[in-house]
């Protein structure tokens, strides 16, 4: 599970330009590109302030986060119908006590994640987006949340796609594995807007990534 730095990705994606193609004609997937952007100093740049540790959780531990959500998220009705709400198609809530299980998990994130000490927002956030949702580009409330926002993905794979804020053509695409947690720091999260793309437009470095029904289960810390 070695975080893939800044100067690998750069490598991955200078050789994934002369990898072969797949028989579909699409490049084939590299299972270790996790990262690529509108340029190679960009994702030098910026990439190094963003993480992707692919099976971070295994399946047991998904299964065991999802018995203890599932109940809850089963309750709640997904919104489509906001035309002013950043996301699309999702229900979630928020998690202050967790069964042992599951905060051993929860530690093993904010471990990696955030220093030691770093005062964290309490509740975790659980979002369900459901096979139609999408979030739309947003950039998180400076006045709730710190510098650092780790979350791990369940059920789906997706795409995370960060563009720069007024700098458009700007811009990086993280390939979020089912099981992976994902760490946005610093100018990652504050100069660029961050949104997971709908199910229709969901292609990484060109190779289509199907984006089934997804729970992020998301770890923030507190403004300094
Ligand atoms: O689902 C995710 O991983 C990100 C959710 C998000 O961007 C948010 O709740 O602000
Ligand atoms: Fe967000
Ligand atoms: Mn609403």
């Amino acid at each position: 599970q070695a975080k893939l730095s800044a100067a690998e990705a750069v490598y991955l994606c200078r050789r994934r330009r002369s990898s072969p193609r797949s028989s579909s004609g699409l490049p084939s997937l590299q299972d270790d590109v996790r990262l690529v952007g509108s340029s190679p100093e960009l994702v030098q740049t910026v990439g190094s302030q963003v993480e992707v540790r692919p099976g971070f959780i295994t399946e047991e531990e998904e299964a065991v986060l999802l018995q203890e959500l599932e109940p809850g998220l089963r309750k709640k009705r997904y919104e489509f119908d906001h035309w002013d709400d950043a996301i699309h198609g999702y229900r979630e809530t928020e998690r202050l006590r967790w069964a042992p299980p599951c905060e051993e998990i929860l530690n093993r994130v904010r471990s990696v994640a955030f220093p030691r000490g770093s005062p964290l927002l309490g509740p975790v956030h659980v979002l369900d987006l459901d096979k139609a949702g999408y979030i739309k580009p947003h950039v998180d409330s400076v006045k709730f949340c710190g510098s650092t926002i780790a979350g791990l993905s369940l059920l789906s794979d997706s795409i995370m796609r960060l563009v720069k804020e007024n700098e458009p053509s700007e811009w990086l695409d993280l390939l979020l594995t089912r099981r992976s947690l994902y760490i946005l720091r610093d100018q990652a999260r504050y100069d660029f807007t961050h949104e997971v793309l709908k199910d229709e437009e969901s292609v990484f470095n060109g190779h289509r990534v199907p984006r089934q029904r997804r729970i992020s289960v998301i770890c923030r810390n507190l403004p300094g």
